[in-house]
């Protein structure tokens, strides 16, 4: 990136991939890249080459999350630099061989763009994540989707979290960007899931294209709900559960929970509220996947995050 005049300049975004199954039973963006694969012609568009690529093919021929370990947790320095072995976990291989193809992570022969196409449980709609606040290219284009699909609605989460970020699939790319459409149970394909991420991915993909025709984008602001804590389920001494999110909470991703509103209910009904010093935005709200890291859901906080204007570098 260059800069001139508060003009961020970014060379032409020409390759991009569309990750699917980088969690093996996230039905939507598996079955939309395996339809791409066969017909690539919608996620065409000119001068990008546009690659879909199915992450974790041996958790999606299962039906499972993962094989060995999470895949979007694998991307670390040590994962990525460890000399290969057949010992090493399937999926930090699997690291491996994804970061030769499309970075190395964080070097200038890493991909432009990666969108990581995901399925929650939860009642998120159609969220996208970003993990960086001074992107601007991603801000921008974040923003370009938020007009395009309103008044439906696109939240923003942005995980910089010193302790809650993790190492992403898409982390290898300079703009990575995750798209987390719920609510669709594990294994289960939706049609009202699958056609808005489809949808998120067509205006993306039209925005790539106007930046690498040249349009400039203009300053701009952007609200995003930024991760804060995570909130673990009531557990016993032994680390079962001993409550549920509170019906009141169920599926209310994004509104606003205050001190002293019901969080959980135990099994004998009895009400858990939630006692922080100010309100927070929950989401990834009973997540299935998330009982294993023991997260009910995440606090997030609101915030407008300014974008500065972005151009492509003429050449
Ligand atoms: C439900 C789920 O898999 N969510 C993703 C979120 C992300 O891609 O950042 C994950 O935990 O990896
Ligand atoms: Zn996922």
């Amino acid at each position: 990136m260059t800069s001139r005049c508060g003009v961020c300049c970014f060379n032409e975004a020409r390759r991009v991939a569309i990750f699917g199954g980088t969690h093996g039973n996230e039905m939507s963006g598996i079955m939309l890249v395996n339809m791409w694969l066969k017909n690539g012609a919608e996620i065409q568009r000119s001068g990008v080459m546009t690659k879909p690529f199915i992450t974790n093919p041996r958790a999606v021929e299962k039906c499972t999350r993962y094989v060995d370990t999470d895949l979007n947790r694998a991307f670390t320095p040590e994962n990525l630099s460890a000399p290969s072995a057949d010992e090493l976990p399937y999926e930090v291989r699997r690291a491996q061989e994804i970061n030769k193809t499309f970075g190395p992570k964080g070097s200038a022969d890493a991909y432009d763009v990666i969108f990581d196409l995901h399925n929650t449980t939860s009642n998120m709609g159609s969220t996208l994540i970003l993990e960086s606040s001074t992107d601007h290219f991603t801000l921008q284009m974040v923003h370009y989707i938020k007009k395009a699909i309103a008044p439906a609605s696109c939240p923003v989460l942005l995980n910089e979290h010193p302790l809650l970020k993790y190492s992403t699939s898409r982390s290898v790319a300079k703009h990575p960007i995750g798209l987390e459409v719920g609510p669709q149970p594990q294994g289960v394909l939706r049609s009202n899931i699958f056609e808005s991420m489809r949808v998120i991915m067509k205006h993306a993909l039209d925005f790539i294209e106007l930046f690498n025709n040249g349009v400039e984008f203009p300053p701009c602001s952007v609200d995003v709900f930024k991760v804060q804590e995570r909130m673990d389920y009531p557990r016993d001494t032994n680390g079962n559960i001993t409550a549920m999110v509170h019906p009141d909470l169920q599926d209310c991703d994004w509104e606003p929970l205050n001190p002293g509103d019901p969080m959980f209910q135990t099994f004998d009904g009895r009400t858990i509220p939630y006692e922080g010093p100010s309100p927070v935005y929950p989401t990834f709200i009973n997540e299935a996947a998330y009982y294993e890291k023991q997260q009910a859901f995440v606090t997030t906080r609101r915030e407008t995050l300014a974008a500065q204007a972005i151009s492509k570098i003429e050449q």
